[in-house]
This record gives C-alpha cells, sequence and structure tokens, in this order.
C-alpha cells in the first residue's frame, strides 16, 4: 500500500509528496521516506545527512540555498510543526523554467513535503510560530560549494504572503542575480 500520494508541478521534477497517515485511536503514523516509493520520484541514491530546523517567529524567512556539483543535492523538505510557505527556484542552466519558482504550503496538519530535485534553490517562510522543519539530504552540506539567492530579488519576484523578516544577517546580504549569474550547470 503506497504511503505517500506524490504529484508534479509545474516545475520538471519538483513533486508535492503528500504522506499517507495511519490512524487509530491512539494517533497516528506516517512514514517520512521510503527509498522504493521515492525513488519513482527521483530519489534515487542514500540519504546523506538529516536537518531540523526550528524557527520561533512567524514571518521569519531562511533561504534561498543551494549547493553546486558535486554536492547539488536533493532534499525532501517535510515541516512536522505549524505551517510554512516553501518555495523552490529551478536555478539549472537550460531549463525551460529557469529562474521561475513554485511554492506549496506545508504544515503538520496537511502531512505535505517537497521534494526539491539538484539545481534548485529553496527557502521557506514560517506561516506560524514555533515551525519545525525536517530535512533529508542526498548529498553532505559542503560550505564550499554552497551559494545562496536573495528571497526579495526583484528577477524571481517571490510572493510571500507575510512581510519579509527575521532574515539571518548572511541571508540579508545576498547578491542580487546580475546578467553574469549562470545558475546551476549539472
Ligand atoms: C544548510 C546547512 C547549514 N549548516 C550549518 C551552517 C551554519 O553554521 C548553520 C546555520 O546555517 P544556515 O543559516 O544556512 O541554516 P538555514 O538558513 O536554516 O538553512 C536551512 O534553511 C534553508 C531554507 C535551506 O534550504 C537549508 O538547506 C536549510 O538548512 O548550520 C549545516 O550544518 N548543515 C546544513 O545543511
Amino acid at each position: 500500500m503506497s504511503r505517500f500520494d506524490i504529484q508534479s508541478t509545474p516545475l520538471a521534477g519538483l513533486q508535492r509528496v503528500q504522506r499517507q497517515r495511519l490512524g487509530d485511536a491512539r494517533g497516528f503514523l506516517s512514514r517520512l521516506f521510503c527509498a522504493e516509493e521515492l525513488a519513482l520520484a527521483g530519489w534515487t541514491g542514500p540519504i546523506a545527512q538529516i536537518n531540523h530546523t526550528f524557527t520561533a517567529q512567524r514571518g521569519t524567512v531562511r533561504g534561498l540555498h543551494f549547493q553546486h556539483p558535486p554536492h547539488a543535492e536533493t532534499k525532501l523538505v517535510n515541516c512536522l510543526q505549524g505551517e510554512v510557505w516553501d518555495v523552490a527556484v529551478d536555478l539549472r542552466r537550460g531549463s525551460p523554467t529557469y529562474l521561475q519558482w513554485h511554492a506549496e504550503r506545508l504544515s503538520a496538519d496537511n502531512q505535505c513535503a517537497l521534494l526539491i530535485p539538484p539545481g534548485f534553490a529553496h527557502g521557506f517562510q514560517a506561516l506560524t510560530d514555533n515551525v519545525e522543519m525536517l530535512y533529508c539530504h542526498s548529498q553532505p552540506y559542503a560550505a564550499q560549494s554552497e551559494a545562496a539567492l536573495h528571497v526579495q530579488d526583484p528577477r524571481l519576484a517571490i510572493t510571500w504572503p507575510l512581510p519579509v523578516q527575521g532574515l539571518s544577517p548572511r541571508d540579508a546580504q545576498h547578491a542580487l542575480i546580475g546578467d553574469d549569474f549562470e545558475g546551476v550547470h549539472l
């Protein structure tokens, strides 16, 4: 029995993954990851690292982060507490949807995750206080391969449901996309 309802999005490879809860009088069991099922959605390797983040204040935005090869990664982004506006930006050089973005509301209630393929930047806005996120990464964190875009970059024109706030000092100073920006060469 499938434990995930996997749906495509307008950006090729970016998938909305809804977990199916197995509930009973005590509560529920929900599967976060299944190598066999998620291989069908494009996750073909082992999980390299799992991260847990807590974001205290509604309105806070984290992102837009990505890694260049050889550490370009697939991410499975889960919201286990609260609700977020989760954004992925297609940076794949040559993609017909290059620099386009897509967002999904992820929440503990809707049990939805976003499977983000290599070559995408990721960010989110907390829509509630006390948001907890759990990320599965197919590649290890590699600071030397990491890059980022500004969450309010006019070339992306991402709509954030709430006024952007709480950027980290690092996220606040990411450069805007210039004519020399080349995206991610996969
Ligand atoms: C991304 C990352 C960071 N770190 C270290 C580096 C810093 O010392 C510290 C905080 O890093 P940063 O401010 O980049 O973390 P976030 O802004 O919360 O980044 C997170 O939010 C955005 C939306 C994402 O997509 C990232 O994948 C996700 O990790 O954790 C790690 O040890 N592992 C990691 O994978």
